[in-house]
Formats: C-alpha cells, structure tokens, sequence
C-alpha cells in the first residue's frame, strides 16, 4: 500500500474527478459520508457534537458531515473558523447545503468571544486543517485548538489533526496541534502518523475508502509503502514436495557473552521455527551446553573463550550469517567482528551489539558487504548515525545511511521501517506494544537470519521477517495478553503466523 505525500494526494484527486463522473463536491460528499456512517456506528445516541470547520476543503468535509449529521437526529453546533479571506468553493457549496436545513446552528468564528462551549461529554468533528497545511498554526487557530485539547470531549480529525503536517515536513510544538482521539483519513495513510511523538496528536487512526481512482495510486511515484498482508503473502517462498533441508541453507549464528546467553538462545530458537534446514551457533565457550539442552537441534561451535566471542571460524558452507544477539562489545569481540565482516562473503543480519561495536569502531562500516542487513533499534541507530532530534529526522538519516552503505535498514518501532540500499521505504503494519519486552528483537534476527539463509533477497526477507514478527506478536497477544507476551511466546507463535501466511 503506498503512502503518498499531499501533493501527490492532491493530484490523485483532480485526476479522479477529470477521469470519473464525481465532482469536487462529489468527492466531498463520499469522503463525508464514509466519515459519517464511520462516526454513526460509534457516538452514543444523544450525544451533542460540535464541528469546526476551516476554509478550505477539510471544513467542506467538516460541513457536510455536519449536515449528514443533523440528518441523523443528532444535536450539531458548527463553527466556521475562517482563517482565510479566500474560502474554497467547495466549502461554499457545503456550507449553502447545511444552512439549507431548518434549524441549522451554524456560527461564524469571528474572534475568541465567538468561540463555543465545549463539554466533556460531547464529541468534536476536526476539520480546521488537512493535507492543504503548510505552516504552523497561529492565532486565532491556535486558541481553538487549545480550547478543543483542554475541553476532554471525544475528538475525531478529519484526514489529518488539524497542526500535523501530512508528510511530516516541520516538527509540530503538540500545543499547536489537535489532540485526536480519533483520526479518520481518506484512502492511504499518512507518512507523519507513523513517528512516535505524533501519536498523541492522531490517537488511533484508521483509513476510509473514498474511491480515488486505483490508476492514478498505481502511477504515483513515492519512495513509502506500508506492508500489507498480500504482499508479504507474496514474498513466502512455497516449499518442493521433493526439498531436502540442504535446500533450506545452512545459517550461522553468532553471538552471546556471558551473562547473556539467552539471547543467542532466542534468536537460534526463532531461525529453527523459521524454515532453516541447518543452524550453527557460535557462541562463548561457557554457553555450550546452555545452547545444546535449550536449542538441540542447533549445532555448537564454541568459542575458545569462556565469556565472550574472540574468533570465529568463517567457512564456504555457511548460506547466511546472523552477528549480534547478546555478542557484548568486548575489545577481543570487535576484531573477531572486523575478521568476520572481512571475511564472510555471504548474505549477513548484524544487529544489537554488532551495532554498537560498528558505532564505536567506524571503520568497520567500510567492510559491510552490499544488501547487509542491519536492524537498529532508534537508540542503535543514533550511536551508528548520529542523533535526530524526531522520527521524521531519523527516517531520513536512516534512508541516507542505507543508500551510503548500500545496505538494507531495519529501524524498528511500533511501525518499522525497512529501507533499502536506493532509499525505499516499506513501513511494516504489523505488531503491538506487547512486544516492547526484552528479547523480541533477537526473535527477529533470528527469522531474518533464517530467510537469508533459504535464499531470499535481503529486502525480500526483511520486509517478511517484519512483516511475520508483527504478525507473531499479534497472535500471540490475541491469544493471551500484551502483558503474557515475552520472546519465547513471540516465538512459539511464529507457526501460527507462517500458517496465515501461506494459500489456502
Ligand atoms: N484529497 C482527497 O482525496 C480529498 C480531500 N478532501 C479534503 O480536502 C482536504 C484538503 O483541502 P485543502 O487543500 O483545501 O486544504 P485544507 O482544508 O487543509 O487547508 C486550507 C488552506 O489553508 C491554508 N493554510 C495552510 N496552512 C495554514 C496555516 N497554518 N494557517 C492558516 N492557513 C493555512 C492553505 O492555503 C490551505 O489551502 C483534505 O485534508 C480532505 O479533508 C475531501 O474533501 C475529498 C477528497
Ligand atoms: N509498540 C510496539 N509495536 C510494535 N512492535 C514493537 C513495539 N515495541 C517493540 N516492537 C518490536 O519489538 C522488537 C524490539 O526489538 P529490540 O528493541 O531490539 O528488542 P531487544 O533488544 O530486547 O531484543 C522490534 O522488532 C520492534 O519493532
Ligand atoms: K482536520
């Protein structure tokens, strides 16, 4: 599914109403209508809503939703704030259309005095801004967003919290900005709901079908996408009747140090549960007989130190190579990592203290092979790259990151982001908070490491690894809770999440 900017949006929309029988104002009424049928299966009966309305087409949107409304039997008090002196036809037409009806309440926002009442219990139709917003609030504006913040009503915004810009390009003071319980946008989703600090300004967000015409989607150009379920469906290789696990590859593993064994434990687990025909682990010498009770399907190579990884012996019979897990960052650690990246001439996931081993040695950056996947958490990815300052600044680190080391980027979040060596994004939409939980992320190396070893390009695999460890997580906190969830149970859901993966 793409996600496209709002000029890109606005585009799709003139062509939508130059190539199909709907007018703006046709458009106008379908994205209202799908809004209102939205908003009639959830207010409660007697609720009183009050709706404000910009001048351009968002307030369009805001009015006629007003107006369908009113229709319904619902109490609606509509404000007009506007901020322009130009209001959009399309929001002219709306407005004619409401005051039409007997009894309309419909006011002009002439200054703060004209500001309304809000209570508590009613229930707030943004639609002051939307995807035409370019700049931060000011004025007037601002005092009616704070007015709605502080009122505790139950607010739905309209395509976008008025304040939030679509795309993400400035950074938003949250006191210029609606607080949404509620954001309802039409037909894709927005690249600046998926940073972390904009979650209060949106709440949950979910996207209505207005229509748009599939051509002009198709032929947009954009660099983000967000994974859906059909195209990680079609990333998963089917197995031959006749295959033998020599066709599922032989996965190195490497990782672990004393005091953190578990996690070489859990991903070796995780790349087990995920098609690999053979895993080796290396790990510390004190880990071995851990590795073999927890794991014995693994084979061991120990190291020749007790408490953490000093060599490695790299050999041709190896398909992947997975680097990280609980590695600890050691002095010895860090050469037998430079050794390794020197020498490995497979696919390779370098994660967690591989990471940060390459933060403190920069060096070792030059030596990551083409289409390495690497899987930073935020704060990894700050000591590889850097600091931001917001996730809209990080992703573009990060996609800078990928085209200058030719790698492929897994920056992980509630919506991770997996970027490759041209800058490509794909925004995985699955996962829950149950999984902030020590070890998921091993869970995933694991899984990655396993797809790289059956041969998947490493975009492939990292857009299905993601795509399957939310999916896991989804399953398993359905099945229990976000709080049950830990990285074992991540795991033992990881059947149930390639089951759903494959045709029926
Ligand atoms: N694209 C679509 O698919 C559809 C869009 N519709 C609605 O149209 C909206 C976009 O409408 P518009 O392009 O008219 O834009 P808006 O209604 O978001 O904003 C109106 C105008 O305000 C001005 N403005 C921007 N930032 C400002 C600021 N900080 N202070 C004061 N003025 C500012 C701009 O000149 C902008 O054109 C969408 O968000 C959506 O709600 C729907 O009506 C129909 C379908
Ligand atoms: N709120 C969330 N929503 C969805 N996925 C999440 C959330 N929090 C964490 N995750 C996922 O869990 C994993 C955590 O990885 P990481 O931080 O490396 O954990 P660890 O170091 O404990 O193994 C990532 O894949 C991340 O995307
Ligand atoms: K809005």
């Amino acid at each position: 599914m793409k996600i496209l900017s709002a000029n890109a949006i606005r585009k799709v929309d003139a062509y939508t109403i130059e190539h199909e029988p709907v007018s703006d104002y046709g458009l106008m009424q379908r994205a209202a209508g799908a809004l209102t049928e939205w908003l009639l299966e959830r207010i409660p009966s007697g609720t009183h809503v009050v709706v404000l309305a910009g001048s351009g087409n968002n307030g369009g949107d805001a009015l006629v939703a007003a107006r369908l409304l009113m229709l319904s039997g619902f109490s609606v008090s509509t404000y007009c704030c506007h901020h322009q002196v130009t209001v959009s036809p399309t929001c002219i037409i709306a407005k004619d259309a409401l005051l039409a009806i007997p009894d309309a309440d419909c006011k002009e926002v002439a200054g703060r005095d004209f500001f309304p009442r809000i209570e508590s219990t009613d229930w707030v139709i943004d639609g002051l801004f939307g995807s035409g917003l370019n700049r931060p609030l000011q004025g007037l504006a601002v005092d009616c967003v704070q007015l709605v913040n502080r009122s505790g009503a139950t607010v739905v915004a309209i395509d976008v919290p008025s304040g939030l810009p679509t795309d993400g390009d400035f950074v938003v003071d949250p006191e210029l900005c609606i607080h949404a319980t509620y954001t309802l946008t039409f037909q894709l989703p927005k690249l600046s709901f998926l940073f972390a600090e904009h979650e209060l300004l949106t709440g949950e967000w979910s996207v209505l079908d207005i229509g748009l015409n599939r051509n002009a989607i198709e032929n947009a150009e954009t660099s983000f996408h967000m994974i859906t379920h059909d195209d990680a469906a079609a990333l998963l290789h089917q197995r031959a009747k006749f295959a033998h696990k020599g066709h599922f590859g032989h996965a190195l593993m490497i990782g672990g140090s004393r005091g953190k064994i578990g996690a070489v434990v859990l991903a070796s687990r995780a790349c087990l549960h995920s098609g690999v025909g053979l895993l080796s682990v290396h790990l510390p010498q004190g880990g071995e007989l851990v590795l073999h009770t927890a794991v014995p399907e693994a084979m061991v190579e120990a190291d020749q130190n007790e408490k953490y990884v000093t060599h490695v012996e790299i050999s041709g019979k190896h398909n992947a190579v997975g680097i990280g897990c609980g590695l600890g960052t050691h002095p010895q650690t860090a050469k037998a990592l430079e050794d390794i990246l020197t020498r490995a001439i497979c696919p390779m996931v370098i994660d967690a203290d591989a990471l940060n081993l390459i933060a403190t040695h920069p060096e070792l950056k030059s030596l990551l092979s083409a289409n390495t996947i690497v899987t930073p958490h935020p704060v990894e990815f700050d000591r590889l790259a850097g600091k931001s300052s917001s996730g809209a600044e990080r992703l573009e680190n990060a996609r800078q990151w990928a085209v200058d080391h030719q790698c492929v980027v897994v920056l992980k979040g509630a919506y991770t982001a997996v970027i490759n060596a041209l800058g490509e994004v794909w925004f995985n939409s699955t996962g829950n908070p149950g999984m902030a939980t020590a070890g998921s992320g091993d869970v995933l190396t694991g899984i990655l490491l396993a797809l790289l070893a059956q041969d998947y390009d490493p975009f492939d695999a990292a857009r299905l690894g993601v795509y399957l460890h939310g999916l896991a997580g989804d399953l398993a906190s359905n099945a229990t809770s976000q709080e049950f969830l830990t990285a074992g149970v991540l795991i033992d859901f990881l059947g149930s999440a390639f089951k759903k993966m494959q045709k029926e």
